[in-house]
């Protein structure tokens, strides 16, 4: 599969709109990531259990209704290059934040140095995962903590058309604000669409300094059919 279109989408992500958008809400939208085929391609291989390490059942777990699972390492070739790729324009946002967050610069240039500081610190198990909804099905708030080092951005892809494939089913974000109550958003997919999105904690300028909003990330019940997304986090898993 030619991925050289994943490298052109990176690279021409809008740096000053991704740093406005992820600094003021938290998300930012890549329109068109990826095309129906890859979607079809990447949902037909669901039923492939060698390319998963494990299967979770979130009703299980009490994390909603609907299932997924983490592809194994090596990743599929598409899943492997959303990670080199989109990696690095957002290291260097990651790398502001932390500054503005009054913390060291803490990640790499590229991804797999960035991988090897994960399995250093003993999270050394891939998390990339593609979740399937159906009927009734939802994912609670969350954050995709998988240990004491974590990326602060990660992209989920919606693999399902909206009002064809699914009904319902909307991407939900929700800011905490210190002291206030919380902001919800709603972020508008359509098939192939991308959300980068901040995993735990955003900063904020406000009048008396900066202060940090906490984010989670969620998805509202899938009113009809079958829903899929692609999820792509840069950290590694304990
Ligand atoms: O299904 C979704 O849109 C959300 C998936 C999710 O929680 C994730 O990619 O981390
Ligand atoms: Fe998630």
């Amino acid at each position: 599969m030619p991925i050289h279109d994943i490298s052109r989408s990176a690279a021409d992500l809008d740096r000053n709109a991704l740093a406005a958008d992820l600094g003021a809400r938290g998300w930012h939208l890549v329109p068109g990531l990826l095309s129906p085929a890859r979607c079809a391609e990447l949902k037909a291989d669901y039923a492939a259990d060698a390319l998963y390490r494990s299967t979770i059942s979130m009703q299980r777990h009490g994390f909603g209704r609907g299932e997924y699972r983490y592809y194994r390492y090596p990743l599929p070739d598409l899943v492997a290059a959303l990670r080199t790729a989109f990696y690095p324009p957002l290291a260097r946002l990651a790398n502001d934040w932390a500054a503005m967050l009054g913390r060291a610069s803490l990640y790499p240039a590229d991804h797999a140095a960035f991988l090897a500081q994960c399995a250093l610190a003993g999270q050394p198990r891939p998390t990339p995962l593609i979740l399937r909804y159906g009927a009734g099905d939802y994912n609670c708030l969350h954050q995709d903590l998988y240990g004491e080092l974590h990326f602060p951005f990660q992209i989920a892809i919606l693999l399902s058309q909206p009002g064809a494939d699914f009904d319902g089913g909307e991407f939900i974000l929700t800011e905490q604000r210190p002291r206030m109550q919380s902001r919800p958003h709603v972020v508008p997919l359509k098939q192939g669409d991308a959300v980068i999105f901040a995993v735990n904690e955003a900063p904020r300028q406000g009048s008396r300094g900066p202060y940090r909003v906490k984010l989670r990330h969620g998805v509202s019940e899938i009113r009809r059919g079958e829903r899929f997304t692609l999820g792509v986090i840069f950290h590694d898993a304990g």
